[in-house]
């Protein structure tokens, strides 16, 4: 459920291997009706007197959010405070981020920053005087931190799991309500960060509430990249009612957030009663074999909804690649929807290829417009997109269209009045055709589409 998730790639072997066994869950320990009055506690002022939802078990996976009346598109179905949150410590992220109001600490180095007691931890001079931060201190301080000069990321990335020690009862009731697949492998995050610490907790017990902990944040949480006082702050979160979201690759739902600590969900499209609410957790325009990769490699399930089983995914073709037939330059898509590997048909020739001669072709196409993005310029870029990637690359192919957003992106984020008519015109021309695939996938009022059309930032 990250806001950017990374481009899970093509076709390596071990992510099919991966993708063929689902990750086990971990015991619920609440029925569907304890959750909702869970949550509704947990929701406490921030519940609307007649909610438009309801929790119930649902079609799609495990438990879902119901509409309980017509919803209308654009209406705000519920915000929601985190129960757990924290610095998600990506060595790229600036570390010097106070932990509580997530401000830039003064000063020019980790020591400057971090707390005086020596806990290890970044906090600005008020929040170091606050009670929070003291049991904070002091448990951190137990365990006797290694650094105590420099910012460890792998020490601040467990803060959010450890955090789970100052919840109270009927919070972690919540926090064991809500599903979590387990993978030995997350066991690693507990693991580092043990590393950065004399006395980190070796009971048993203690490391199982950590582990669940970590299981539960990446089946659920959310990372919100927000903006404190001028600088980008990213956050992983969990929110128990915003994670029953479920997934459909064109949702009816999208989610923002007010500030790092608060997730405000609304309706993209009319959403009739009973029916059950949904977000995406993919990138809207990636292909669907894309999105099936990214979904089983992160969540561990395939998507089985409409848009996954449309080969032509409601004519927007976004997997088409050309056909290398001779003297045929029509579009080729994948036949069969429920594998990782189908057969491909060109839509005029009508010749069929294997998946693994396609993947070659969709892997070519993705790393070429990957480097040119990552090392162009603007005008080159533009340049690329509409006179050379036309040779190897049908327009609605995923990839171009991410190429295409990219531009968009630079050109309305940074040094905005640096570019000739030409370019904005091209610019805008790319706006136009990516709204015209978002209406063809019925996602209505996306944030995407809020992005392109500069209504958020
Ligand atoms: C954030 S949780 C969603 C809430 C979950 N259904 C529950 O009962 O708590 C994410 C998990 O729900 C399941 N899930 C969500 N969307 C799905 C879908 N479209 N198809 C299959 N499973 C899905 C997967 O197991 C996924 O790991």
């Amino acid at each position: 459920m990250s806001e950017q998730p990374e481009h899970p790639g093509q076709q390596q072997p071990a992510t099919v291997q991966q993708l063929s066994r689902q990750p086990q869950q971990m015991a619920i320990s609440a029925s569907t009706q304890e959750l909702a009055e869970l949550i509704d506690l947990h929701l406490g002022q921030l519940r609307p007197k007649e909610p438009a939802w309801r929790v119930s078990d649902s079609p799609i996976s495990g438990r879902g959010i119901f509409a309980t009346r017509d919803i209308a598109k654009g209406e705000e179905l519920f915000r929601e405070h985190t129960i757990l949150v924290g610095p998600t410590a990506h060595r790229s992220s600036k570390l010097r981020t106070c932990t509580l109001c997530y401000r830039l600490v003064p000063g020019q180095t980790d020591a400057e920053a971090l707390c005086p007691a020596g806990c290890g931890l970044p906090v600005c001079e008020e929040c170091g005087k606050s009670p929070r931060h003291k049991s904070e201190c002091e448990l951190f301080l137990k365990w006797r931190p290694k650094q105590t000069q420099r910012i460890d990321p792998r020490s601040l990335r467990i803060l959010s799991v450890v955090r789970c020690f100052f919840l109270d009862e009927q919070q972690r009731r919540l926090l064991y309500a809500m599903q979590a697949n387990a993978d030995r492998y997350y066991m690693k995050e507990v693991e580092r960060a043990a590393a950065c610490f004399e006395d980190f907790p070796r009971e048993q017990q203690m490391l199982d509430f950590f582990y669940r902990t970590i299981c539960a944040f990446n089946t659920n949480a959310f990372e919100s990249r927000s903006c404190v006082e001028g600088h980008e702050v990213l956050i992983r979160a969990l929110f128990p009612l915003a994670g029953l979201l479920n997934h459909q690759c064109t949702p009816n739902a999208t989610h923002h957030f007010e500030d790092g600590e608060t997730i405000i969900v609304c309706a993209t499209e009319r959403i009739p009663c009973g029916a059950e609410i949904t977000v995406s957790y993919a990138k809207m325009l990636w292909s669907t074999l894309a999105r099936k990769i990214f979904l089983g490699m992160t969540k561990g399930f395939m998507c089985q909804c409409p848009r996954c089983q449309d080969p032509t995914e409601n004519g927007t073709y976004l997997s088409a690649l050309f056909c290398r037939e001779q003297g045929c330059r029509g579009l080729v898509i994948p036949v069969q929807t429920r594998t990782l590997q189908p057969d491909w048909r060109c839509l005029t020739c009508e010749n069929v290829f294997p998946h693994a001669k396609m993947a070659r072709y969709q892997d070519f196409a993705l790393n070429t417009i990957n480097n040119r993005i990552n090392s162009c310029s603007v005008p080159d870029m533009i340049h690329f997109i509409n006179d050379l990637c036309p040779r190897f690359c049908p327009p609605s192919n995923y990839v171009l269209i991410e190429a295409k957003l990219n531009v968009i992106w630079r050109m309305t984020r940074f040094d905005t009045d640096q570019y000739t008519p030409e370019e904005v015109a091209h610019k805008d021309r790319y706006r136009e055709d990516i709204l015209a695939i978002i209406h063809k996938l019925g996602a209505g009022e996306c944030t995407l589409k809020k992005l392109i059309t500069e209504e958020i930032q």
